[in-house]
């Protein structure tokens, strides 16, 4: 951009600097005559030692860096999950676990099917190869003696094989059905540290390009028009300032599946009638803001461990098993993490015990492909209001979901049973050895149930004349001119596994739709 614009004036404005938004500021400053001014809620990650150490992910969790977000109440579910939302640059990918899966070349076809044209697995796989971000599995000197163990106990019990690197399996060999493994994770094995999306993005450039703009701790809780044109952003600075930041070209949202929706509703773009309810003017009616709410849900078992647990590890949940039991699709259609720590807020509310920090183990089975579908929406026109969120976890009709958890608990039970996990293993700590029927693990599984935390789908994509879709194949708002999301809210389904890397490729190619319209 040229040297005479005021310094409120970009050719884009990206709000947010988390996951996706970090990939999209690096890609377009690539080009110095391109300006890009990025709005982030929270601080800088340079430096922040409790950032970067990625073991200690678990204290960021309701931290000051947390945006904290409740739910309504699940009738079928468990109402007390808080949804954590990273508040720090590199957003979510500052404060989760970096386990890196590619989508699945299947859940590309569903993105497809449901009118994501140009979103199939060829393309999508191809800005996977471009990520700068450092992929491995976890390296040798992580590698947990009790996961060792476990995985074999997987692979003994399930009968699938034991995988040395998944995502080698999706490149190239088209997926897998099955297996049992170290994850593979997006970190730096010599220091521990991340390999985020700030890191790997905006570490390199900041500072360095004269076109990158950050402003940091700064909100944004509204978008400006001008007619149907998004000319820019209404935002709160650190010092308290109101000022607009103004886009020439383009207005990004990456602010995530929550607080993209959010700051549309803000704007009057949304469904009219739930606008309205709360006194907000309609600008656009746009149904689909706020809908088509996913996420995988998980529930846990945990058992006191005979011994100690190793204290090696690269964040404490650094396996992965995939099961399938519908043959009918190539896909696996449950999956586990392992914690080697006691991850028990949900059990200690259930009245469990729980083991000391070293002696407890437990595996978390979730559902790849939940069918129950949420909603999120403003319960009032204030800014600072936080939006409801509802889930509807455990709501599908044929209570697909619920069996899912049932079967998975059944599954980690015989695990627990296979050596050489099983000598590992002292007691059944929750849901306890005394529930045993599909009632009784439904029950417990549905009130002991967590996020993965990973919701996604509010802005989702679909054909430019699908009326519940918000964003066209180009990521372009439907009926507005300007204004484009790219985050976790435009997933049409949700990936089958951990969601991270697929939310990176949308940041890669959505810098690339960008430039190709310019
Ligand atoms: C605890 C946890 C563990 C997870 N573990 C994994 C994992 O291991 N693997 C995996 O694949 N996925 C994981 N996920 C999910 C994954 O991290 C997210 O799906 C992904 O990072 C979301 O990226 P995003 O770009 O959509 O949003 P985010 O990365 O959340 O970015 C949104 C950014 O926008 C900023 N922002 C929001 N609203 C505003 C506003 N109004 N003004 C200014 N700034 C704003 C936020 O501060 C944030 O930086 C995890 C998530 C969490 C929370």
């Amino acid at each position: 951009m040229s040297a005479s614009h005021s310094d409120t004036v970009y050719d884009y404005v990206i709000v947010g600097g988390g996951t996706a938004g970090s990939v999209i500021a690096n890609r377009l400053t690539e080009d110095p005559e391109t300006s890009v001014c990025v709005i982030e809620g929270g601080p800088s990650d340079q430096g922040q030692e409790r950032v970067l150490r990625l073991r200690d992910w678990l204290d960021l969790l309701e931290s000051d860096l947390d945006y904290g977000y409740t739910t309504v109440e699940q009738p079928r579910g468990n109402s007390h999950i808080v949804h954590s939302r990273a508040r720090v640059l590199g957003g979510c990918s500052s404060h989760n676990t970096l386990i890196s899966f590619r989508p699945f070349p299947q859940d590309l076809a569903d993105w497809v099917a449901a009118g994501a044209e140009g979103w199939d697995n060829a393309t999508v796989q191809s800005y996977a190869d471009r990520l700068k971000n450092n992929i491995v599995p976890v390296a040798p000197q992580d590698r947990n003696a009790i996961v060792e163990d476990w995985i074999t106990a997987s692979s003994r019990a399930t009968g699938v094989p034991v995988v040395e690197d998944f995502n080698a399996e999706i490149s190239h060999r088209g997926g897998f059905s099955e297996g049992a493994g170290f994850l593979s994770i997006a970190y730096d094995p010599y220091t521990g540290h991340r390999s985020s999306a700030s890191v790997a993005y905006l570490h390199p450039i900041m500072g360095v390009r004269d076109n990158l703009t950050l402003m940091l701790e700064t909100w944004a809780h509204r978008l400006v028009f001008d007619g149907d044109r998004a000319t820019g952003v209404r935002v709160t600075t650190a010092d308290g300032q109101e000022r607009t930041v103004t886009a020439e070209r383009e207005v990004v949202l990456c602010a995530g599946a929550v607080d993209t929706p959010r700051l549309l509703m803000l704007s009057g773009v949304g469904p009219a009638g739930d606008l309205r309810d709360v006194g907000i003017g309609v600008r656009h009616d746009l149904p689909g803001v706020g809908e088509n709410l996913l996420d995988h849900p998980e529930s846990i078992i945990m058992w006191e461990t005979e011994r100690e647990v190793p204290e090696n590890t690269v964040m404490s949940s650094d396996g992965g098993l995939f099961v399938r039991r519908d043959t009918g699709d190539p896909r696996p259609d449950l999956m586990f993490h392992i914690y080697q720590v006691p991850f028990d807020d949900n059990t200690a509310r259930l009245g469990y015990d729980s083991p000391g920090p070293r002696n407890a183990i437990c595996m978390t089975p979730n559902i790849p492909r939940s069918r129950s579908r949420g909603k999120l929406w403003l319960t009032s026109a204030d800014p600072e209001v936080k939006p409801a969120l509802d889930f509807r976890y455990f709501t599908d009709p044929d209570d697909y979901d619920a069996q899912t958890i049932v079967d998975g608990l059944r599954i980690a039970r015989d695990i627990a049973a296979t050596e050489p996990f099983a000598s590992w293993i002292k007691r059944e700590v929750a849901p306890g050895p005394g529930l045993t029927t599909d009632e009784e693990l439904s029950e417990y599984g549905r009130r002991a149930a967590h996020t993965v935390y990973h919701p996604a789908g509010t802005c989702r994509m679909g054909a430019a004349d699908d009326p519940a879709a918000v964003v066209d194949p180009a990521l372009r708002v439907r009926g507005l001119s300007g204004l484009r999301v790219a985050d976790a809210s435009v997933f049409p389904t949700m990936p089958s596994p951990n969601p991270m890397v697929t939310v990176l490729t949308v940041g890669e190619r959505a810098a690339d739709l960008i430039r190709a319209d310019r």
